[in-house]
């Protein structure tokens, strides 16, 4: 007989594909933590959220108002509902508030069992307000050994212990240790509490269920108050990806870097006066027109403050630049335009519509005709060695990699220096030469009065236009190659501007 077939690698990924979560916590108006924050951060990693309301609080960012718990007969009504019907694939427990509150949870757990029970054992706010009973404390901890999962903050992990708060992250540890083995389950020992520049968190279990007792993942402490709600997002986003994993460092190694971010991007939420919360859906931003540009235009500005540190762009200014270092500027000028010009004839090749490609093919067509003026008005008269040099090379082979590799969007971040650095440069050099009078004595007068095309500076306008347009629909992966791309072209456009500094 053979044996049933059975393939030596799953074929599909365990775990459930949209993990039913089910938080039962309390609600917090504001959104920033409780049941509000529980539902947004289950969605943010893919989960179905649903939610029990154990208790009613009136607060905002800065402090708890009031609180009301329901009668707890509700709250099992709630349950039921949910158990009764839906299939529940992990549990977080958030704020309980009372003592018969625990007990109605607890007979809820031992009835149902879900098999991922996360429970972040809410005792104060971060604004300092109560949300357990101090009396309730102790029913607290019989709920401890029905949970999978403990995610207590420093001073609640001090409370559940009977002892005084851990001074630094070692004792913390050693806490979280004494806590897991009290209580058989895996705790995560959370370094929010602590000063200095990292924020650890790490995962203690003493029955050998992660692969050493202590599993600690380092992070940076991001300087922010807005950190109302992190303990509830942790704790429901753990759930979530748990189910998905079925490994609680494998989840926690997915949820820290995105929390990070979150707090990151706390601050353009703009909610409230106080400790704001943190953007559970910063990875999903919508983009809209002149984002993407303003985005490159951060960069561009710093490249443009380096670019005006140069000797070269000094002495063009003052006229006091040798003739030899403006002789190669141009040599490798026209050498760089017609490498440029096929990149920009491969953006209308590529170009979504017809106006675009007539862009872009009009000016690949310009290039060569002021690369061939180059020759006629500038270079015919000087000698000048026409070798490439090596900054010219590299700038064009990254050009034409980017055109040869990427897409539309990304070969038009890349050509996009090439206009915008330029066009800058070209008006502030021309406003100073106008400033300073025209003097027509300046050595190069000539050249500075080529700067302030307006049909260049129009094309420019456009060419940003075009690119944010791409980046619009371009897909984050692609959005990520076109800033690289950008980058690099305008580090080129500065080591362009400098190569000549070895004739000076
Ligand atoms: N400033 C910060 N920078 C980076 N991570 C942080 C910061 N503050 C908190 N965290 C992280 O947020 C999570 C929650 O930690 P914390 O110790 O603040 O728990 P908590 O007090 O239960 O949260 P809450 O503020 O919601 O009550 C942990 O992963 C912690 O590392
Ligand atoms: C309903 C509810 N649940 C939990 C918290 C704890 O969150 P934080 O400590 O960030 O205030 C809260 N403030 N409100």
């Amino acid at each position: 007989m053979t044996a049933p077939y059975s393939p030596v690698y799953p074929l599909v990924a365990p775990g459930r594909q949209t993990p039913r979560v089910l938080s039962i916590a309390g609600s917090d108006p504001s959104g920033g933590a409780g049941i509000q924050a529980d539902l947004k951060s289950i969605a943010a990693h893919g989960g179905y959220g649903m939610a029990a309301i154990t208790a009613l609080t009136a607060q905002n960012t800065v402090r708890v108002s009031a609180v009301h718990v329901p009668p707890v007969e509700f709250l099992r009504q709630q349950l039921d509902a949910i158990s009764n019907d839906i299939e529940i694939d992990a549990v977080k427990i958030g704020m309980l508030g009372d003592a018969a509150v625990i007990d109605e949870v607890r007979s809820w757990l031992e009835k149902v069992r879900p098999a991922v029970v996360v429970l972040d054992p809410v005792m104060v706010a971060t604004s300092g307000d109560r949300l357990l009973r101090e009396s309730a404390e102790k029913a607290l901890r019989s709920l401890l050994p029905l949970a999978d999962l403990l995610t207590p903050n420093l001073p609640e992990l001090a409370v559940l212990l009977g002892e005084p708060e851990a001074p630094d992250w070692a004792s913390a540890l050693d806490q979280g240790k004494r806590l897991a083995a009290e209580y058989g389950n895996t705790v995560l020992v959370k370094g929010g509490h602590l000063a200095g520049s990292g924020c650890p968190d790490a995962l203690v279990n003493t029955s050998g269920l992660l692969r050493q007792d202590v599993v600690e993942i380092a992070g940076p402490r991001i300087d922010t108050r807005n950190s109302h709600g992190t303990g509830c997002s942790l704790s429901s986003a753990l759930a979530t990806v748990q189910v998905m994993t079925g490994d609680w460092e494998a989840s926690l190694r997915e949820v820290k870097p995105w929390l990070l971010e979150a707090l990151r991007h706390s601050g353009t939420l703009d909610v409230g006066h106080g400790s704001g919360p943190v953007h559970h859906f910063h990875h999903q931003q919508v983009l809209r027109p002149g984002d993407f540009a303003a985005t490159l235009w951060e960069q561009a500005r710093a490249e443009l403050d380096a670019i005006h540190g140069l000797g070269f762009i000094d002495g063009l200014q003052t006229g006091s630049l040798p003739e030899a270092a403006f002789s190669y500027y141009l040599a490798q000028d026209a050498i760089y335009l017609n490498g440029y010009s096929r990149v920009l004839a491969r953006a209308s090749a590529l170009a979504p519509t017809e106006d675009e490609q007539l862009f872009w093919a009009k000016g690949s067509r310009q290039c060569l005709e002021v690369e061939s003026e180059l020759h006629r008005n500038w270079l015919s008269t000087r000698d000048v060695s026409v070798t490439t040099g090596p900054v010219t090379k590299s700038y064009v082979d990254h050009l034409l990699a980017c055109s040869a590799s990427g897409s539309y969007a990304v070969v038009l971040a890349a050509i996009l220096p090439c206009y915008w650095l330029y066009a800058e440069v070209g008006q502030q050099l021309h406003g100073s030469y106008v400033e300073a009078g025209s003097p027509a004595d300046h050595a190069y007068a000539d050249w500075l009065k080529t700067y302030a095309d307006e049909a260049f500076a129009e094309a420019t306008r456009t060419a940003i236009k075009l690119t944010d347009a791409a980046a619009l629909a371009a897909s984050p992966t692609d959005r990520a190659a076109m800033v690289e791309a950008f980058a690099q072209s305008c580090r080129y456009e500065t080591a362009f501007f400098d190569a000549p500094r070895m004739f000076s």
